[in-house]
């Protein structure tokens, strides 16, 4: 398993991480024993082809999917033994999370989207927490728009409220599956300018799915997926480097 420091206890780890969807003969197996550990207060990117199983990593470590061997550990606590309502508890409390097209509810201002978590997790605490939503809406650049409806807001605008909603529980971790997949070049450098303070002046975690290196190379490393397996790693990645990378994964695979 790959850490960055023995003693601390991951923000996120997989053990033996497998999927199969579906029985038989037409079963695909997405993920085959992934061992996988996020330190807190890293930035990691998650690359790979088409159906390496990006995706499906992403889901059973958020705690969406049930992975159908191994295990998850959000901040050394085992997701795969809690029950339904404790796993959805976990879910909303442990785990943020930033999708490519933003997953804003349409008639909600950005502060009220920004609360929804702590509502949903009945945290939300009147006053001290509407001072805490509004200081995060600020820290992510949405000073003064605070009450805007998504529909007034920049696509780059409404994954600052996305981003600021996923981090308002303080997670263990925050689970970015292709965030800037849906903004022009300039607002995703934005964006995962926004993610690298997170992690740099929040300590937050950050694991991100992407296809694009210009935006893996804002990580501190990259993992990379190949037929459901890990198959190398990149340290203090660069975009030409990561994406040579890509282009020579058949050589990580026979390496591995
Ligand atoms: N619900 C499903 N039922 C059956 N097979 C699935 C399902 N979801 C994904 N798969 C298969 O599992 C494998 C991994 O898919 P996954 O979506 O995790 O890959 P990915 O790396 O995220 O791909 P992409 O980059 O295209 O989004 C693929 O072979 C895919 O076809």
């Amino acid at each position: 398993m790959h850490t960055d420091t023995a003693t601390t206890t991951p923000a996120l780890a997989v053990v033996g991480l497998g999927h199969q969807y579906g029985d038989g003969p037409t079963a695909v197996r997405a993920l085959d024993h992934v061992d996988l550990a996020f330190a807190p207060g890293t930035f990691t990117a998650v690359m790979g082809p088409s159906g390496s199983g990006k995706s499906t990593f992403l889901t059973c470590a958020g705690a969406l999917e049930r992975p159908t061997a191994g295990s998850v550990l959000v901040a050394g606590q085992d997701v795969t033994e809690l029950d339904e309502d404790a796993r959805t508890r976990l879910r909303r409390e442990r785990i943020g999370f930033v999708f490519q097209s933003f997953h804003l509810l349409p008639y909600l201002t950005a502060a009220q989207n920004v609360a929804l978590p702590l509502r949903l997790a009945s945290r939300w605490g009147g006053g001290r927490h509407r001072a805490s939503v509004a200081a995060l809406l600020d820290t992510v650049g949405l000073a003064g728009r605070h009450d805007r409806l998504p529909s007034e807001l920049s696509g780059g605008q409404q994954q600052r409220v996305a981003i600021a909603r996923a981090l308002v529980t303080s997670p263990a971790v925050v689970l970015a599956d292709e965030p800037t997949g849906a903004l022009d070049s300039r607002t995703a450098g934005e964006v995962l300018a926004l993610l690298r303070t997170c992690v740099d002046e929040l300590g937050q975690t950050v694991v991100m799915v992407t296809h694009d290196p210009v935006a893996a190379a804002y990580a501190d490393r990259v993992a990379f997926l190949v037929d459901g397996r890990v198959a190398g790693w990149m340290d203090a990645p660069t975009a030409d480097a990561v994406a040579g990378q890509l282009a020579h994964l058949d050589e990580l695979e026979a390496a591995s």
